[in-house]
């Protein structure tokens, strides 16, 4: 496989060392779009750490050099902001991307842009179920209407530093929980870039954006990042709770956000897709 990355932060370094643990064989390429700024540490870093996950590495800068090296697959894990710029160019190229940001699609016109170029370049936007899970009961569901879904997101404190979170609670001297934002998956997939793509993931595999509603809450008791969801339906009813271990180089993202990507890569590999 050759294989695209659009950014380099923690979920690229962690999927990269999963890939060099798991894959039978090294990939046959490997691009990384990076920021300009960066280039030089990513190249330093993909040779010190990386140089065994693929027999070529290449360091870009922007979506045109990447599909220059033909990749068959890209992972976007860069962000809420590189997804017009490199998500929509590769998509409409006809490469399929798997992307992490799931939160943009809150944008409507972005979303209608995504659906387009996928369609126009004959590609799949494949969105990943991130750090949640159950997305495959709550899509299949979806098909059925009548959606009703609740979601709660808890994260320690100090996943919400840098957010609106700061200007409703003191984040630093929070003695309990406290929820911060109530409203629907628009909102908050937009107010929270960085912690509420499950979110916008729960609201496109099941009612909608602004039909799922969401809580998000400030614990200093919080076991890690905690997504708790309740769906009824007029087919089932279920409800789950996600304890997810938070990201040593990034305590907003769930490590499981990453294995969620490792399992669609895998899945494309293998003979057998679960
Ligand atoms: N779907 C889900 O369940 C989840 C989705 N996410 C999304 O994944 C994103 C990435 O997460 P992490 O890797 O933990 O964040 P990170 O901040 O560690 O890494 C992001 C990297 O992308 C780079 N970057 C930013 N803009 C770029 C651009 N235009 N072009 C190239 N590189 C660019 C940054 O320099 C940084 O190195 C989050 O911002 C969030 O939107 C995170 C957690 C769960
Ligand atoms: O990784 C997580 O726990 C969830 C997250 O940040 C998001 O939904 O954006």
């Amino acid at each position: 496989m050759r294989l695209g990355l659009i950014g380099f932060g923690n979920i690229a370094g962690t999927l990269l060392d999963l890939l060099s643990k798991t894959l039978d064989a090294p990939l046959a390429h490997l691009c990384v779009v990076t920021l300009p700024e960066f280039a030089a540490e990513t190249e330093a870093r993909l040779q010190a750490e990386f140089g065994a996950v693929a027999q070529d590495i290449s360091v870009v800068g922007d979506a045109e050099a990447l599909l220059a090296e033909k990749p068959d697959l890209v992972v976007e894990c860069a962000g809420h902001g590189a997804v017009v710029a490199h998500v929509l160019p590769v998509l409409r190229a006809g490469t399929d991307v798997i992307m992490v940001s799931i939160g943009a699609l809150s944008d409507a016109a972005l979303e209608a842009d995504l659906r387009a170029a996928a369609s126009a370049g004959g590609a799949r936007l494949v969105l990943p179920a991130g750090a949640v899970g159950g997305i495959d009961l709550l899509s299949a569901l979806g098909a059925a209407g009548g959606l009703e879904v609740r979601y709660r997101g808890s994260k320690p404190p100090r996943a919400w530093t840098g957010t609106p979170a700061e200007a409703a609670v003191d984040l630093a001297n929070l003695t309990e929980a406290t929820t911060f934002f109530t409203g629907n998956a628009r909102e908050a997939a937009r107010d929270f870039p960085k912690n509420a793509n499950v979110a916008a993931t729960l609201a496109l595999a099941g009612g909608g954006f602004e039909a799922t509603r969401v809580e998000l809450v400030a614990d200093p008791a919080a076991p890690g990042n905690v997504h708790e969801y309740s769906v009824v339906s007029p087919l089932a009813k279920y409800s789950m709770r996600i304890e997810n271990l938070p990201s040593a180089g990034n305590a907003k993202t769930s490590v499981s956000t990453v294995y969620s990507v490792l399992r669609e890569i895998r899945n494309r590999i293998g003979p057998v897709a679960i």
